[in-house]
């Protein structure tokens, strides 16, 4: 489960090694915007859980934590020699795998830890358990800076004074710091830009609500709640000139998915003409996805629509539900793609592969 921490942290990091524990500390944000609270987990199935019931979440943060919970289940292995540790290694992998399915930075972090063990050949179980713990670290730090030029790309489309709508939360407890879609409004907050943010409360776990306002006003950026079903009117009324959204996974034609919504938020921008921006570290970019129908979208409990997050039960008891946790969008309702190494126009297909070469 996790136990309740005090942190000084000044600036809000979703999850962070506590070197001098041993133990990773979360900010649950399942919490929030009512309490601020960290998590200190020492245990992979405790990290297992705090991925699946949302503690953290955003696609960047779920693969970090992922990482630092292949570190904590690898190192409990009584193994002695670099065979039976890569065992234990490969049943952590598979474990951690099967916390959430759709945002492929949890699988990529997985690999790439895999990649890590397998170059440690030779060397003790200690060195490889040390050499873990240091990729997990480093996955964490270089998603700053993936971040922080995301956030110059994404700011290179936006003029000062626009009014931008966002979906779900893709900021910086999604991240490492930062975020995807709100680091160029970060970033515009610093050069004087004067956005003007429009969060979708984002149906049914109201990340956009809990997360994205409780964020974007901490850092004193111009933000107004909308229900989802007002993003046509916001629009309608010339209030929007972009959206920025994150993503969990890009299809290698240019299909994303992102939080339940998303697609229609998409649909509506091409009406009004407004630019649709996906802001996607190339970590979230699958090339072995071949459209938007591979990708996986994760069903979540029918309690998370009738009654989890409600004092009372907000449905008739026993109510069929359907919940899908993600949609995806079709590459031809996407103005760009906003990744780490640039900007990536249609057609997505050729473009996509071109910036992995
Ligand atoms: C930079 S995070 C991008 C996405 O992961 C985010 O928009 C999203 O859909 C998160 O969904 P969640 O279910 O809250 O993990």
């Amino acid at each position: 489960m996790g136990k309740t921490v005090d942190t000084n942290q000044s600036v809000i990091q979703s999850v962070v090694l506590a070197d001098e524990k041993d133990s990773i500390i979360l900010l649950d944000q399942t919490l929030l915007p009512n309490e601020k609270r960290f998590l200190e987990i020492k245990e992979m199935k405790d990290l297992w859980e705090a991925i699946y019931e949302l503690k953290v979440r955003g696609a960047p943060a779920i693969g970090i934590a992922a990482a630092f919970g292949v570190y904590l289940g690898t190192k409990v292995s009584k193994a002695e020699t670099f065979e039976a540790l890569y065992e234990d290694f490969k049943r952590v992998k598979e474990y951690l795998a099967t916390s959430r399915p759709t945002a492929v930075n949890l699988f990529w972090a997985l690999d790439r830890m895999e990649a890590r063990f397998k170059r440690e050949t030779g060397k003790t179980p200690q060195e490889i358990k040390q050499a873990l713990k240091e990729e997990a670290e480093k996955i964490r730090v270089e998603d700053e800076k993936v971040c922080e030029a995301i956030g110059s790309y994404g700011l290179s489309l936006l003029q000062p004074g626009w009014g931008i709508l966002t979906h779900c939360n893709a900021g910086t407890i999604a991240t490492a710091k930062f975020g995807t879609a709100l680091a160029p409004i970060y970033l515009g907050k610093a050069q004087g830009y004067n956005f003007k943010v429009y969060a979708d409360e984002t149906r049914p776990l109201l990340q956009g609500a809990r997360l994205t306002a409780w964020e974007l006003k901490e850092a004193d950026v111009d933000v107004t709640l909308i229900c989802d079903n007002m993003a046509s009117i916001v629009m309608q009324e010339g209030k929007v000139q972009a959206v920025l959204v994150g993503c969990d996974r890009v299809a290698a034609n240019g299909d994303a998915a992102n939080k339940i919504g998303t697609s229609g938020v998409a649909i509506l921008a091409k009406y009004y003409g407004i630019p649709f921006y996906v802001c996607a570290p190339m970590s979230t970019i699958d090339m072995g996805c071949k459209t938007g129908k591979d990708i996986h979208i994760e069903l979540r409990p029918d309690e998370e629509i009738t009654s989890k997050w409600y004092v009372q039960p907000m449905a008739p008891a026993g109510v069929k539900t359907y919940n899908p946790s993600f949609d995806v969008t079709p590459g031809d309702l996407i103005t760009a793609i906003i990744t780490e190494k640039g900007i990536v126009y249609p057609p997505y297909q050729e473009n996509l592969a071109a910036i992995f070469k």
